[in-house]
């Protein structure tokens, strides 16, 4: 009997950052089905700047339990509505530094992934040897003028201590103090769903389907046949000759684990079948550590929701030093944290966190340990950021908005410690003779065909600034290595391409 037809040339797996560009890029070429799928509902509102929707009650993100540490669980949000983690996040569009990507494979060297972070965007301030001026997302800057009083104060401050002032975050190894580079216009978050998917919605060879979930990819072998997935409670397999996985750091970890790749003894003992023994799969992968200081405002500065939860920033030494525009809980409904705070964050952190599976059942999330600040170096560096981020609290400059940290200091130092929710590298690039890599320098899943991965699972380490921008780029690079077609034989079983 012939094979079914194939119900898409190409599955793309979550339409968050990364998925909406792939489906929108692969979907460029009318000879190919392009099936997109996503676990979170549509949106065609990017929503306001300064209002994360990412509280308990919300109906576009998943939470996650987690361990920060030994002994300090919390829950972590992640985007679920097409656009992702982008859609409901601080608006903060900053690219990997250009030091940052000199330990990535040597085709993703900052030379090479230059002109893809030009491509995605327009960003007409900035120099036009770095910017792009006719790419999706739009990137804008708060004018100092413009800016609220804790942020202007705050960029007073840095200058006042002696740190340069840095006009364009996004140049290759910008330091020092400056505006946040937004992807945003008039206060509205934009997200790739509205600034790519949106305008490509009208192809008859792209389809979108919205509340399906991914449960695992189907092989044949080692070759990728297509996607299981529950609809209405059914299970079915949707046909492809591609799978391209973009359901983000935590999503696409644990989607390979339940196809059967990953540590093949921990898959084993849950009694699934592996597919491919890669013990990388959520593995050491990184995220930016963060302690916060609460201070007394000297008065209460008004906001609305279109103000940016963050407009200014202080990139020091792998330090970023975060003076958040309000209180959290004017930032997200549902938490109730009242106090002011700057942010101090580890942006190179040397601590490493893993993601195992929780059982056989992928409707279980799975286990995140981050691990963090457990290396002394962690703890020194994050030490000194807090020493930095009181001088900056007491300086004169600020003293205009706020006064000294609120009394009652805690009693253990990391005692306000958190995420920045930038999860990254569970599906780390490498070499194939790499046992701990999981993706090719093409970002092709090693050791099987038909399958890739195009998010921020792929970073062979978190970026020294936030992922958004990244994500954003790997997906417009993977996306022209898939169009660009041919490429040779990769695996050990001397298999075909994707
Ligand atoms: C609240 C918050 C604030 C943040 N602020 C910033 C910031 O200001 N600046 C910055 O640079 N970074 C920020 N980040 C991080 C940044 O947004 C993410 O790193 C980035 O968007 C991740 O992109 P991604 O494509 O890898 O994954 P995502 O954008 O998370 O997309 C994954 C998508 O896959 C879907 N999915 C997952 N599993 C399945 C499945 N089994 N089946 C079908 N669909 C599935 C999800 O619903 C989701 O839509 C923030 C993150 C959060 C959560």
């Amino acid at each position: 009997m012939p094979a079914p037809d194939p119900v898409a040339d190409v599955i793309v797996v979550g339409g968050g950052s990364s998925g909406c560009v792939v489906a929108a890029r692969l979907s460029a070429n009318p000879d190919r089905a392009v099936l997109l799928i996503e676990a979170g509902p549509g949106s065609s509102d990017p929503g306001p700047l300064g209002l994360l929707p990412v509280g308990p009650r919300s109906d576009v993100a998943a939470t996650y339990p987690v361990e920060l540490r030994p002994g300090r669980s919390t829950t972590i949000s992640r985007g679920r509505v097409l656009g992702g983690s982008g859609a409901v996040n601080g608006g903060y569009f900053i690219r990997g530094t250009e030091s940052d990507f000199r330990s990535w494979p040597q085709m993703w060297s900052y030379s090479q992934v230059l002109p893809y972070f030009r491509k995605l965007e327009t960003d007409r301030a900035g120099d036009p040897r770095w910017h792009g001026d006719d790419g999706p997302m739009p990137v804008t800057r708060i004018g100092r003028e413009d800016m609220h009083p804790v942020s202007s104060a705050f960029l007073d401050a840095c200058e006042a201590e002696g740190f340069g002032y840095a006009a364009d975050l996004n140049e290759p190894n910008a330091d020092g103090a400056g505006p946040v580079p937004l992807n945003a216009v008039a206060g509205r978050r934009i997200s790739t769903a509205s600034a790519y998917l949106e305008p490509s919605l009208a192809r008859p060879n792209l389809r979108v389907r919205t509340g399906i979930v991914a449960r695992r990819v189907v092989f044949d072998g080692v070759q990728a046949v297509g996607v299981e997935v529950e609809i209405a409670g059914e299970r079915r397999l949707l046909r492809a000759r591609q799978v391209v996985l973009c359901a983000g750091a935590i999503g696409t970890a644990h989607l390979l684990m339940h196809s059967g790749i990953g540590p093949a003894q921990h898959l084993s003992a849950l009694g699934l079948p592996v597919v491919s023994d890669r013990p990388g799969v959520g593995r050491d992968f990184g995220d930016h550590p963060e302690v916060t200081l609460a201070y007394r405002p000297h008065l209460r500065v008004p906001r609305d929701e279109h103000t940016a939860v963050l407009e200014a920033v202080l990139e020091t030494d792998g330090i970023e030093i975060r003076p958040y525009t309000a209180p959290f809980a004017e930032i997200i409904p549902g938490v109730l944290d009242a106090d002011p705070r700057l942010g101090v964050a580890l942006m190179r952190p040397d601590s490493r966190g893993e993601l195992t599976l929780r059982s056989s059942d992928p409707a279980d999330p799975p286990v995140i340990r981050y691990r963090y600040l457990t290396s002394a170096a962690d703890r020194a560096a994050m030490r000194s950021g807090l020493d930095l981020a009181r001088g900056l609290l007491t300086s004169a400059a600020f003293g205009r908005v706020a006064a000294e940290p609120r009394a009652g200091s805690p009693t253990e130092p990391f005692e306000n410690l958190g995420t920045s929710l930038h999860l990254s590298g569970t599906c780390r690039m490498g070499s194939e003779a790499d046992r701990d890599a999981v993706v090719d320098d093409r970002c092709r899943v090693i050791g099987v065909d038909g399958v890739l991965v195009a998010d921020t699972s792929v970073m062979p380490v978190v970026t020294s600034r936030g992922p958004h921008a990244t994500a954003v780029m790997i997906a417009e690079r993977v996306s022209a290595l898939i169009e660009g077609g041919t490429s040779p034989t990769h695996d050990a079983q001397g298999s075909g391409r994707v």
